[in-house]
């Protein structure tokens, strides 16, 4: 084994013990259809034959121009632990559909195709394949749905809270004003939760209440004290002083259980006092509800006047980007955002759509394209064996082409792009740099690929958004960045579709 492959196999065992993993078994979660379409090739003789799916959506979410790609490192831990138990078996064979030879088939089943993705992190567009899986037709059918669920979810929550951070950035008065992700009691249940957590901190959320979350992926944990503590006290001020009794270092007061003004920031103030009198530093307080943008003000203006201008304000109370951009330009004085419900349900663009299709198949040595034609232009797949190169100039993102495998470039050599349904829309690119945006994760069923750090990929946000232009990553309107197919797709996606609409006519 590659010192490679030795790496990527270590470190995919030390994720496969993390508790969102460990002990798990999700081979049947895929969709009845999937093994019946398996079974079918199975009986037919067919079930090794070869094939290659691209994974990948067409729209992207929230308005934005743009997705972040998130979720690898799930395939990577599902396909590598991919098994079908004896308890597995026994339920398939309860639901008399299966013969026994396909069951002992499915005893023995592994994974052993090749698997190209963008790695996490990577900024992707519509239509750009960000799987490409290639193997026997009966393992690359079986996992279609639960790479969806996986790669749909992650990105999504990182490209919404990629949102939230940016609104939360264009915070003039307090720049670096962070979000902390607080939505665990809102997400759809605890593997959205987790997971929704890891996608919130790729998209730029420094920190998070989840504590599950923050010791499997290294994630910093933070958390003020809910109303239930306040409540259970004879008064706000026992509650306040008891939590500094208890956290001196970290002291932050939820302040709006009885009346921010009246009570709340007044007994904030008191043990800011104290504690400034004691050598310590009450850290900051916590606005909850209210109109946040008045409460913020006045608690700052009383803050500051009692010589407490170091204390933070944390505002939190169903808030996403468009609440955070409004209370900014309201002149709010928030330093930073707890954000729940809508970060980790996504809730007001609830799901992404990948979709995963097939595009080539082999026939004797020849692997051959397919395409699926649909009423929707929009829909009419890219056919063959794809990869898709991202073209930079001066460092600067131009263009993504979608070209098949086997094409070769040379950036010394102008290179003319044109718009994939407008084609009269061209421009040429000269002395551009080219990257290749999939990359091997899996070949022949081996894991070659080592996952990175959660802040790596993280970093990697930052790194792949610096090359793109405000016009495509503004939130409201934005451009749509060019992603075109090279002449060759162009022209076998044309030709597919003469051939397909010959034989429909005769
Ligand atoms: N100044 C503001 N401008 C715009 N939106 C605001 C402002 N202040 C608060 N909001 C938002 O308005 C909504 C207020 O919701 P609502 O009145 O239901 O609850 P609340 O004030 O938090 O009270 P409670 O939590 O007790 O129900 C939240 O989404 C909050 O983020
Ligand atoms: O508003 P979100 O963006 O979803 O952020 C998380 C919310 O969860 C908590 O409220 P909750 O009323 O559940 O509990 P609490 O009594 O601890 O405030 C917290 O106070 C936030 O308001
Ligand atoms: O620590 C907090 O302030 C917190 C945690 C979870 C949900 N709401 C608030």
């Amino acid at each position: 084994m590659s010192n490679q492959r030795e790496r990527a196999q270590q470190r995919v065992e030390e994720i496969a013990a993390l508790p969102v993993y460990r002990d798990r078994n999700l081979a049947l979660l895929t969709d009845l259809y999937q093994l019946t379409m398996m079974y079918g090739h199975f009986k037919a003789g067919r079930h090794e034959q070869r094939v290659v799916f691209d994974l990948f959506y067409r729209k992207n979410p929230c308005g934005n121009g743009y997705v972040i790609a998130a979720g690898l490192e799930q395939v990577v831990w599902y396909l590598h632990q991919l098994q079908f138990s004896v308890d597995d078996l026994a339920y398939l064979r309860s639901l008399d559909m299966f013969s026994e030879d396909f069951l002992e088939y499915l005893r023995d089943f592994r994974f052993r195709g090749d698997v190209y993705a963008v790695p996490e992190g990577t900024v992707v567009f519509p239509n750009e394949p960000l799987l490409r899986i290639e193997g026997a037709i009966a393992e690359v059918q079986l996992i279609e749905s639960a790479l969806l669920a996986f790669i749909n979810h992650q990105s999504l929550i990182a490209t919404k809270s990629r949102r939230i951070v940016e609104a939360a950035q264009t915070n003039v008065k307090h720049p670096g004003s962070a979000v902390i992700e607080m939505g665990l009691r809102r997400a759809q249940n605890a593997d959205a939760a987790v997971f929704g957590t890891r996608a919130a901190f790729i998209g730029g959320c420094v920190a998070t209440s989840n504590v599950l979350a923050a010791k499997s992926y290294d994630i910093p944990v933070a958390g003020t004290q809910g109303h239930s503590w306040i409540q259970s006290f004879p008064t706000e001020l026992e509650a306040f002083e008891a939590y500094r009794a208890a956290f001196p270092e970290n002291t932050v007061l939820l302040v709006d259980t009885y009346d921010v003004l009246r009570s709340g920031v007044p007994n904030a103030i008191r043990v800011g006092l104290a504690m400034k009198e004691a050598g310590q530093s009450l850290k900051g307080i916590r606005i909850d509800s209210g109109d946040l943008a008045y409460l913020s003000k006045r608690s700052r203006q009383m803050l500051n006047a009692a010589g407490l201008a170091d204390v933070q304000i944390i505002a939190s109370s169903d808030l996403d980007e468009y609440t955070i951009r409004d209370l900014l330009t309201q002149g709010a004085e928030i330093d930073s955002f707890g954000v729940g419900t809508r970060l980790i349900t996504s809730t007001d663009c609830p799901a992404l759509g990948c979709v995963y299709k097939l595009v080539a198949q082999q026939f004797g040595d020849r692997l051959e394209p397919r395409i699926k034609i649909s009423e929707n232009p929009n829909k009419v797949t890219n056919p063959g064996k794809k990869k898709v190169l991202r073209l930079y100039v001066d460092g600067a993102a131009v263009a993504d082409l979608i070209a098949l495998a086997d094409e070769q470039y040379d950036p010394s050599e102008p290179l003319e792009l044109f718009h994939p349904i407008h084609t009269y829309k061209r421009k040429v690119v000269q002395n551009y740099e080219i990257e290749e945006l999939l990359v091997p994760v899996f070949i022949g069923g081996d894991l070659v690929y080592e996952l990175p750090s959660l802040r790596s990929i993280q970093a990697r946000v930052e790194h792949q958004l610096s090359a793109f232009s405000s016009e495509i990553r503004r939130h409201l309107n934005p451009h749509e960045y060019h992603v075109d197919l090279s002449q060759p797709l162009w022209d076998l996606k044309q030709r597919l579709l003469h051939q397909w609409r010959r034989s429909a006519q005769s």
